[in-house]
């Protein structure tokens, strides 16, 4: 028997229905007994040419029968429910979970592993949960109830069943260690091929342009070798599992006919005890015969126990412990006092002493050379992190003292790798706004200049867009993502090179429509082209993590410094340092 403490965690959120369906179970068991006591009278009868009762007891065994298969269909469907309940309340645990770690927890875990770990290892848990344990709590009363009864009629007889019993139930733990160890590395290589499987998909158009096709089918190709190397690993251990098991249930079941025979021989039981002795031998082992059959369909949920335990209880980067709602009526002021961070691992701070306000309702831009910060700096303003040192508040609040969800829905964000849904242009808007009017869709549209592209396809506001947006061309994603981001109609307006797969006179037109459509919001803007930016009424120039200078174009350009170096280059600022 395997227990796990977070599939018995699982369980528990579905204590009734489970409890319910371990109730039937023993109901089940309790028809199988009744049969046996009945089949062991009528035979007794048989044997002894006493036929006058045998109409009503065979009637009485056709009774159970029924209620045996009535019981055992109310019993698998409390057990689906069941596994249903603990299913979806686990997959919304950990998507919950997934939610709150936020894009920085999300980035270091592979998509494809995190994709097994809730579908597949959550089906794991379902049928560990609704089968495997009500088997397992069965298995455990059952057979020594049984020994006792044994015992009452031959002591012998029980004697030689909880020797086998022993060694069924027990004999196996041996390999317990092992099959957890095999299992582990199962799933451990399933989620690796699932994981390689989905960035392959989604990285077959970046492949195919480098011609490394070949190559990645290769390695997809040891990572199954491997995966078939670990399942028949596993299956090793596990066939010497089912097969002592199988041993001490044979030995057991043929040690107890012979004893009972013995018995009746030497006229210690008499003919209806020796039936009964049979009958209830084969009893004591139907559940542990049944343990093993579902431990097969329950296995994959033990297996994947660590890794869904290890997602459930992931630290998020940020706590949240804010109590501030973040609703603001007009749009707020946000300021960094004096911010310091440094990433994890990296031996310099992307942030080094930053300080600097954005004032309300107005467009700020950030620039500067790659690496300077910037993306660090939009980063802690959306408390993916927090500052090692100083401040950032919005409204005069630090960020930490609003609750994270309220603090996120006060502020849109675009950026590169915003993601658009297999599904119509209007479905994917509407997920910024529910409840947006076909009114209210076209003008953030048409403010994000996309507007008229809708309207020129077949289907307009019910084009299909594809998974990720694949039948749009990067730039109309990106004004769709920027409609998407205007609908939700926050106070502040994050645009992370949002527009830096349009071209530049598409790009320096968009932003200045949408500084036009953002007026009222606080609007921060990275752009990859300065030329997009020229029209902020405030630019920070970012470098090496600090505050370089700040100001509009004409000052900024008349002063010098990184700004005028950046504008004279003319080209973006990654170019620049990639030269
Ligand atoms: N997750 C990370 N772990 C370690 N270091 C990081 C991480 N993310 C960024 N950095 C480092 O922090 C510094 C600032 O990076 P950031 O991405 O904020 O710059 P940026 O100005 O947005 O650059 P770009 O214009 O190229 O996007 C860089 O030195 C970068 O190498």
């Amino acid at each position: 028997m395997m227990l796990h403490p977070e599939l018995l965690r699982a369980a528990r959120t579905a204590r009734r229905p489970l409890g319910l369906a371990t109730v039937l179970l023993a109901a089940v068991t309790l028809t199988h007994l009744a049969q046996a006591v009945l089949l062991a009278v009528v035979l007794s009868r048989i044997a002894h040419g006493d036929t006058a009762a045998l109409a009503p007891l065979l009637l009485a065994v056709l009774a159970v029968v029924l209620i045996r298969a009535a019981l055992g269909r109310a019993q698998r469907l409390t057990a689906v429910t069941a596994g249903a309940t603990v299913r979806i309340r686990l997959r919304d645990t950990l998507l919950a979970r997934l939610g709150g770690l936020g894009p920085t927890a999300i980035t270091g875990a592979r998509a494809g592993a995190v994709r097994a770990t809730l579908v597949d290892g959550v089906e794991g848990v379902d049928a560990y949960v609704s089968r495997y344990l009500p088997q397992a709590l069965i298995t455990a009363a059952v057979p020594p109830l049984l020994l006792v009864a044994v015992a009452l009629i031959e002591p012998y007889a029980a004697l030689a069943l909880a020797l086998a019993l022993v060694l069924a139930l027990f004999g196996p733990r041996w390999w317990d260690r092992l099959l957890a160890r095999r299992g582990k590395e199962h799933w451990d290589s399933y989620e690796a091929l699932a994981a390689d499987y989905l960035e392959a998909l989604q990285g077959m158009a970046t492949l195919r342009a480098a011609g490394a096709v070949g190559r990645v089918r290769e390695r997809l190709e040891k990572r199954s070798a491997a995966l078939h190397r670990a399942t028949v690993a596993k299956l090793r251990v596990s066939l010497v599992d089912t097969g002592l098991t199988d041993l001490a249930v044979q030995g057991g079941t043929a040690a107890a006919v012979l004893v009972a025979c013995s018995s009746a021989a030497t006229g210690r039981t008499a003919a209806t005890g020796t039936y009964l002795l049979l009958m209830l031998a084969s009893e004591c082992f139907r559940p542990i015969r049944d343990l093993s059959r579902e431990w097969h369909a329950g296995y994959l949920g033990v297996s994947a126990a660590d890794g869904i335990a290890a997602l459930r209880t992931a630290e998020p980067a940020v706590t949240d412990r804010g109590t501030v709602d973040a609703r603001w009526d007009t749009a707020p002021e946000i300021r960094f006092l004096n911010v310091h961070f440094t990433h994890p691992g990296a031996d310099r701070p992307a942030l080094d002493g930053v300080t600097f306000t954005a004032p309300a309702g107005r467009t700020t831009a950030i620039v500067g050379p790659s690496g300077a910060g910037k993306s660090t700096l939009l980063s802690l303003l959306l408390r993916q992190r927090d500052p090692d040192r100083g401040r950032v508040t919005i409204a005069g609040t630090a960020t930490a003292a609003y609750s994270l969800a309220s603090l996120r829905r006060g502020i849109a964000v675009v950026s590169q790798e915003t993601y658009l849904f297999h599904a119509t242009i209007a479905e994917n808007l509407r997920i910024a706004r529910p409840a947006a009017t076909d009114g209210q869709l076209r003008a953030a549209a048409r403010s994000a200049g996309i507007h008229q592209e809708i309207t020129a396809f077949p289907q307009g506001y019910d084009t299909l867009v594809g998974e990720r947006g694949a039948t749009l061309s990067g730039g109309q994603r990106q004004r769709l993502a920027l409609a998407r981001a205007l609908l939700a109609d926050a106070p502040v307006l994050i645009l992370d090179e949002a527009t830096s797969a349009v071209d530049e006179r598409g790009e320096a037109r968009i932003v200045r429509e949408l500084v036009a459509a953002s007026r009222g919001r606080t609007c921060l803007v990275v752009a990859h082209r300065l030329d997009a930016v020229r029209h902020a009424d405030h630019i920070v120039v970012l470098d090496g993590g600090r505050v370089e200078a700040f100001g509009d174009h004409s000052g900024l350009l008349a002063a010098g410094g990184v700004y005028a170096s950046l504008v004279a280059a003319g080209r973006p600022a990654q170019e620049d340092h990639a030269a």
